[in-house]
C-alpha cells in the first residue's frame, strides 16, 4: 500500500477510535491525535501537536505522560491521569522498536474513565445504603416481631420471622413444624396479623380436642334440628367462623383417618355442607396447619393421608427446639423476669450463676417450660435473688452432671496438655458450683467432701471471694 494511503487509514482510525490514540515519535513529541478527545485535558490541537510530552507535563496539562513514561521505562505502561479539568483518564502506552532495539515512537490509548468511577462510587454509595437499610429493616423487624409476643436473637428465628413476612402477603397455606412450646401458635397468630385478613377473623381449632362424632358439626356447623341435642337456630362451624380469614389448625397429625378425608374436601374446594343441610356454601380463608409430630412418617406408617399432606405442606416452617438456639434463652429470661414481676408486683432477679443453668438446660416443654419454671420458681422463692438452689431438681441435675462428668474434664485436659491446670480448673469449677448450692464454707466442705479449712484455702487459692460472688 502507497505512503500516503497507509497515512489517510491511519487518519481515519485515530478520528473514529472511541480511544483517543496519540503518537509520539522517540523525543516524545505528539505526531497525531484526535482533536476531539483533547477537550478533556483542557487543550486545543494547535497547543498540543508537535510538542513534546516533557512540556505537556511540565505544564501540568498531562499529569504524568504515558509516553514519558514509556520512553523512560522502554515498555508497555499504564496510568490513571488526573486532568486539569477535573477528569479521570485511564492511559496505555506501548513502545514501537526498530530492528535495533531502539524506540522509534510511543502510541497510547486513553480514556475518560470518570463516568465509570463516578458510577462505582454512587452505586458502593448505594451499597452502603442497602447495607445500613437492611438493618434498619432487620431492627424494625424484630421490633415488630416483639409486638406479636416474639422475642429472638439466633438467626434460626430470625429466618422464620423474614419468611412469615414474606408469606404474609401471600395466600399460601403454612405447615409449622415443632415440638411443643416452640411458638407454633404465636406464629400463626403473627402470620395472620400481617397478612390482608387481619381485621377478619382468626379462628384457632385445637384438633386433638374435637372428638370424631363431633367433628363435622364443630368444623361445618348444623341446621336447625338436625340432630337431637342440636341448637334450634342451627349453627355455624368454625370453617364458617373463619370466612375471609385465617382458620389456624393446631395439632393436625391428631386428627383420625376419617377426619382427614372429609377435611381434605372441604380444603379443596373451599366448600361446606353443614350437618342437615342442603347447599353447599362457599367460604374463603387462608388456612394455616401446625403439628409438634413427625408428620412424614405418620404419612409414610398410613396414619396420615398422603393426600391431605401434600394439601396442607405447601409452605413447611420448622420452628427448633429451644435447645437449638440457646442464644434466644437470655432474652426470653429478661422477658419473663421482668413481665413475671409485673404481673405480680415483685422485684425479683435472676443471680448470674441461676441464668448460666437455664442456658445449660435442655428446655424439653420449650419456651412454655421457661415461662412456667420461672412464674414457679419467681412466686415459690421468699428471697428476691434467685439462686441455682432455688431452681427445680430436673435443672441442677443437669447442671451437676455436666460439670462433673468426664468430658468437661477430657476438654481441659485436652486443651491444656497440663495437669495441675486441669485439675486447677475442676476444683474451681467445683467451688463455685458448692458455692451455687451452699451457703457457708462448712456446708461447702460437706458438699465437696474435704475440710472447712481446706475450702478457706481454695478458695483463697483461687483468689474466689464469696461475698463478691454471691452479689454477681
Ligand atoms: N419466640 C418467643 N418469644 C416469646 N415468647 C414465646 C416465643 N415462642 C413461644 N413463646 C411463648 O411460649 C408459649 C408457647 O408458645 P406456643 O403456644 O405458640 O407454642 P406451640 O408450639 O404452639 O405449642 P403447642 O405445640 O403445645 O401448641 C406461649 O406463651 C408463647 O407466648
Amino acid at each position: 500500500m502507497e505512503k500516503h494511503i497507509l497515512n489517510m487509514v491511519l487518519d481515519k482510525i485515530i478520528e473514529t477510535s472511541n480511544n483517543n490514540i496519540t503518537i509520539t515519535d522517540h523525543q516524545g513529541v505528539i505526531l497525531r491525535s484526535n482533536p476531539n478527545h483533547w477537550s478533556i485535558y483542557g487543550i486545543k490541537a494547535d497547543q498540543y501537536l508537535g510538542k513534546s510530552v516533557y512540556q505537556l507535563q511540565k505544564e501540568g496539562i498531562l499529569s504524568p505522560s504515558i509516553h514519558a513514561m514509556v520512553l523512560e521505562n522502554k515498555k508497555t505502561c499504564q496510568i490513571l491521569q488526573h486532568t486539569k479539568t477535573g477528569k479521570v483518564v485511564m492511559a496505555t502506552g506501548f513502545p514501537i522498536f526498530d530492528e535495533k532495539g531502539n524506540i522509534v515512537c510511543v502510541i497510547s490509548y486513553s480514556q475518560d474513565q470518570t463516568e465509570i468511577l463516578n458510577l462505582q462510587e454512587e452505586y458502593e454509595r448505594l451499597q452502603r445504603k442497602l447495607v445500613s437499610y437492611q438493618t434498619e429493616v432487620e431492627e424494625l423487624r424484630e421490633k415488630d416481631a416483639e409486638q406479636y409476643g416474639i422475642l429472638f436473637r439466633s438467626q434460626s428465628i430470625e429466618q422464620i420471622v423474614k419468611t412469615i413476612y414474606r408469606v404474609s402477603k401471600t395466600d399460601a397455606t403454612v405447615l409449622l413444624l415443632g415440638p411443643s412450646g416452640v411458638g407454633k401458635s404465636t406464629f400463626a397468630r403473627m402470620l395472620h396479623a400481617n397478612s390482608a385478613r387481619k381485621n377478619e377473623p382468626f379462628i384457632e381449632v385445637n384438633c386433638s380436642t374435637i372428638p370424631e362424632t363431633l367433628f363435622e358439626s364443630e368444623m361445618f356447623g348444623y341446621e336447625a334440628g338436625s340432630f337431637t341435642g342440636a341448637n334450634k337456630q342451627g349453627k355455624q362451624g368454625l370453617i364458617e367462623q373463619a370466612k375471609d380469614g385465617t382458620l389456624f389448625l393446631d395439632e393436625i397429625g391428631e386428627l383420625p383417618l376419617s377426619v382427614q378425608a372429609k377435611l381434605l374436601r372441604v380444603l379443596q374446594e373451599k366448600k361446606v355442607m353443614r350437618v342437615g343441610g342442603k347447599e353447599e356454601r362457599h367460604i374463603n380463608f387462608r388456612l394455616i396447619a401446625a403439628t409438634n409430630q413427625d408428620i412424614e412418617s405418620m404419612v409414610e406408617k398410613g396414619e396420615f393421608r398422603l393426600d391431605l399432606f401434600y394439601r396442607v405442606n405447601i409452605i413447611p416452617l420448622h420452628i427448633p427446639p429451644l435447645r437449638e438456639r440457646k442464644e434466644d434463652i437470655p432474652i426470653l429470661l429478661q422477658h419473663y423476669v421482668k413481665s413475671i414481676n409485673e404481673k405480680y408486683q415483685l422485684s425479683k432477679k435472676l443471680h448470674t450463676t441461676t441464668y448460666d443453668l437455664f442456658t445449660q438446660y435442655e428446655w424439653p416443654g420449650n419456651v412454655r417450660e421457661l415461662e412456667n419454671i420461672l412464674e414457679r420458681v419467681m412466686l415459690t422463692t421468699d428471697e428476691e435473688i434467685i439462686y441455682p438452689e432455688h431452681l427445680p431438681a430436673t435443672i441442677k441435675k443437669e447442671h451437676l452432671s455436666e460439670t462433673t462428668t468426664l468430658p468437661f474434664i477430657d476438654h481441659h485436659i485436652d486443651e491444656e496438655h497440663n495437669l495441675k491446670k486441669a485439675v486447677e480448673q475442676v476444683e474451681k469449677r467445683l467451688l463455685y458450683k458448692a458455692m451455687e448450692r451452699c451457703k457457708t464454707t462448712y456446708e461447702m466442705a460437706k458438699y465437696l467432701g474435704i475440710s472447712q479449712p481446706s475450702i478457706v484455702r481454695k478458695l483463697k487459692q483461687y483468689s474466689i471471694n464469696m461475698k463478691e460472688e454471691r452479689k454477681k
